[in-house]
């Protein structure tokens, strides 16, 4: 997307050939840092200290760091150790297994002295493919908001109310719920987001919102308890988040608080979709809420919060007092019954195994 007249991915290859160069976005939306990684290690911090975060581009970085261990070690133990250190970064988003699954399954078969070249090339496939796929996930989200556009006063805006960050700061670039609501601007239709703010770490506010201001897009940062309020005043037309994996049946699992939103939407008779290209399902698992694992961030992410202070400076400042026990699960599950559905690359499945199945066959 772009930042000021400058087009930008979130991850791309440095000059050296070795490193990868990050938006860094900690330090959103006060400062616009990129810091360039060339080590295994480095990408591991980058990852688990959410430097980069979002289910895709976790995955993206993973690749990179799997290619930079290939320049040091092509070995099969090498490409084994690298798996194993990355996969242990964070739990929970699936595209994190599905990326390094996917190095591993494309260097084993080929001689070592050419994996490091092989490693380039298919990790910046995969952040070409995850492009790809957020810009179809726009196009089929695009024909939903045209739905309810259509039967708004007109130029009265669709509002859709948005939780954490699904934006292209969570992918390469589009986003998955956000790209949707940018194709939308660019066919000129009205819309108009409820940033829901997200804690404890604010992706929303910090960017989500950003994105929104930086794209144009008119927008309202609101606490993550209103967004029920909203729906019950009629606030809220529809529903669109991201997700970190969704089970083949069609279970959700996202941000922290996504689930009070989906109940609230039900409540309300308020469409919710969640956008997820294809590496976000996990075949392999039915039942999300006993078989995903929720990551357990730090407390403090709970008890201090970042900000920019009057006079400049970011810093943190505490919230509760320093005796206070902090928990802080950082996902939680959807059921499927309460997703209105799924917006794939492919186009719109139900949210149940059939309803997956019939858009991915192949999955059998
Ligand atoms: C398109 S995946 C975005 C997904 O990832 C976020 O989690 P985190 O910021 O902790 O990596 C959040 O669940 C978003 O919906």
């Amino acid at each position: 997307m772009n930042v000021g007249d400058r087009h930008y991915r979130t991850i791309w290859l440095s000059d050296d050939k070795r490193s990868v160069e990050i938006i860094d976005q900690r330090w959103l939306p006060h400062e616009f840092r990129v810091e360039r990684i060339g080590t295994v290690d480095g990408i591991a911090t980058a990852i688990r200290d959410m430097w980069v975060r979002g289910a895709p581009l976790i995955g993206v970085t993973a690749a990179y760091g799997v290619a930079i261990q290939m320049l040091d070690d092509p070995s099969d133990e090498a490409l084994d150790a690298v798996w194993e250190s990355l996969h242990k970064t964070r739990p929970t988003a699936i595209n994190l297994r599905w990326a390094l699954d996917e190095m591993r399954r494309s260097l084993k078969p080929i001689a070592p002295a050419q994996r490091a070249e092989a490693a380039y090339k298919r990790a910046a496939e995969i952040a070409d493919e995850d492009v790809g796929l957020n810009r179809a996930i726009g196009e089929n989200g695009l024909a939903i908001i045209k739905e309810i556009a259509a039967r708004k006063k007109p130029g009265e805006p669709v509002n859709i109310l948005t939780h954490c960050n699904a934006g292209w700061l969570a992918t390469v670039d589009y986003g998955t719920a956000t790209s949707p609501i940018y194709l939308a601007v660019e066919a000129g239709i009205p819309v108009h987001v409820y940033v829901d703010e997200t804690r404890p770490r604010n992706q929303g506010a910090q960017l989500t919102a950003w994105e929104m201001a930086g794209h144009g897009v008119p927008h309202t940062l609101i606490v993550d308890n209103a967004g029920g309020h909203l729906m019950q005043h009629g606030d809220i037309d529809m529903v669109i988040v991201g997700t970190d994996r969704t089970t083949a049946n069609g279970d959700v699992c996202n941000k922290i608080g996504t689930y009070l939103k989906a109940l609230a939407a039900a409540d309300n008779d308020v469409p919710f979709y969640v956008a997820l290209p294809s590496p976000t399902i996990d075949w392999t698992v039915g039942d999300g809420l006993t078989e995903i694992p929720i990551e357990e961030r730090s407390g403090d992410e709970v008890s201090l919060v970042w900000g920019k202070t009057a006079d400049g400076k970011i810093a943190q400042v505490r919230v509760s007092p320093e005796a206070t026990p902090a928990a802080n699960p950082a996902f939680d599950v959807t059921p499927a019954r309460l997703v209105t559905g799924l917006i794939t690359e492919r186009g719109v499945a139900k949210a149940s195994r059939e309803g997956l199945k019939a858009m991915f066959p192949e999955r059998g």
